[in-house]
């Protein structure tokens, strides 16, 4: 009866939504603004390259997007996390979905003991993402609308040399899980959706990574459509690619010392260099 009874995606379910998706000049945000703009989304994308932004928001309306418009700036500032927000109320008059997604550059090796690196990144991959959520809070009680954390396998067990970025990922399931609770309480019709992803085979994560893992990463593409689809249907929490990012989430209460000796000897260790 659940699997049944379970409502199917479709994309017309998207058709004239209003979005913000964050981090969308490259990667899965890149790929998220080109599912949302075939399924007729009006989109407002953000990342830091003006360029890149406009190359993206062309393609979007060349797509088939109701609208494209773009933000540019560095989410360390709090002020345009709200202004994003301002942005779409001004366009649109209102928001259905809050995609966040964007984080800043961090480094794939031991922890260097650098504490400011960490303050840096949690302002970019945590801080921005609450300011966002409290500018847009009021206008998707309104909508009925939706807000998707993507986070990481790195945000719910522990993967050595992601230390700094690992943190800042737990932060999110603290911070929008407790949220989540909250709103169920008081009865709001806003949905949070917790993004657990594996290695996908974006162009930050292939040049950062490809020395360590044994196999290919999943293909962005199918990721991106994966988190639109876990949004729509209102999800608590995606794990894409859906073993690889369950089976070790299962083990890890159970069996967590396994699971800590499983990781680190699926990955090419020898090949992280002390810097
Ligand atoms: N790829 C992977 O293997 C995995 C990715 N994820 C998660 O998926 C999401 C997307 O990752 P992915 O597509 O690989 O990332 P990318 O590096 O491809 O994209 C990151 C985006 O964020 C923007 N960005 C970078 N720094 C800032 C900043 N300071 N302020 C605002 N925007 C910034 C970038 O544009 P610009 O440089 O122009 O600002 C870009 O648009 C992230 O949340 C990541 O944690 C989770 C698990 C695995
Ligand atoms: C059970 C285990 C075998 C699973 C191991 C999976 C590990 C190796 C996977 C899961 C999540 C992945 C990281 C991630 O989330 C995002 C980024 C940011 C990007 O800019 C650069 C790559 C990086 C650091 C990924 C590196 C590889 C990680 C740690």
């Amino acid at each position: 009866f659940c699997f049944y009874s379970k409502e199917d995606f479709k994309p017309e379910m998207m058709k004239g939504k209003r979005v913000i998706v964050t981090g969308a000049s490259t990667g899965i945000g890149e790929q998220m603004a080109y599912h949302l703009a075939r399924m007729g989304a009006h989109v407002l994308i953000t990342a830091r390259t003006e360029a890149k932004l406009q190359k993206v928001v062309t393609w979007c309306l060349e797509l088939g997007a109701a609208s494209a418009h773009y933000m540019y700036g560095s989410m360390e500032d709090m002020a345009l996390a709200e202004d994003v927000v301002k942005e779409a109320k001004r366009l649109w008059g209102g928001l259905d979905m809050l995609i966040l997604n964007h984080i800043g550059y961090t480094y794939f090796n031991y922890f260097d003991g650098d504490v400011e690196h960490l303050r840096k990144l949690l302002e970019i991959n945590f801080l921005s993402y609450v300011a966002m959520t409290v500018s847009a809070l009021p206008v998707l009680k309104e909508s009925g609308g939706s807000i998707l954390v993507v986070s990481s396998t790195a945000g719910k067990v522990g993967i050595p040399f992601v230390a700094p970025y690992s943190a800042t990922k737990f932060a999110l399931d603290g911070f929008f899980s407790s949220l989540r609770q909250e709103l169920i309480i008081e009865n709001i019709n806003v949905s949070i959706t917790l993004c657990i992803l594996g290695h996908i085979a974006t162009e930050t994560a292939e040049k950062t990574v490809s020395h360590v893992m044994q196999k290919p990463g999943a293909p962005k593409e199918e990721c991106a459509l994966e988190i639109i689809k876990s949004g729509a249907l209102r999800k608590r929490e995606l794990y894409y690619p859906y073993a690889a990012v369950r089976i070790p989430l299962l083990i890890r209460d159970w069996a967590p010392e396994f699971l800590d000796s499983f990781t680190r000897n699926r990955l090419n260790v020898e090949n992280v260099k002390r810097s």
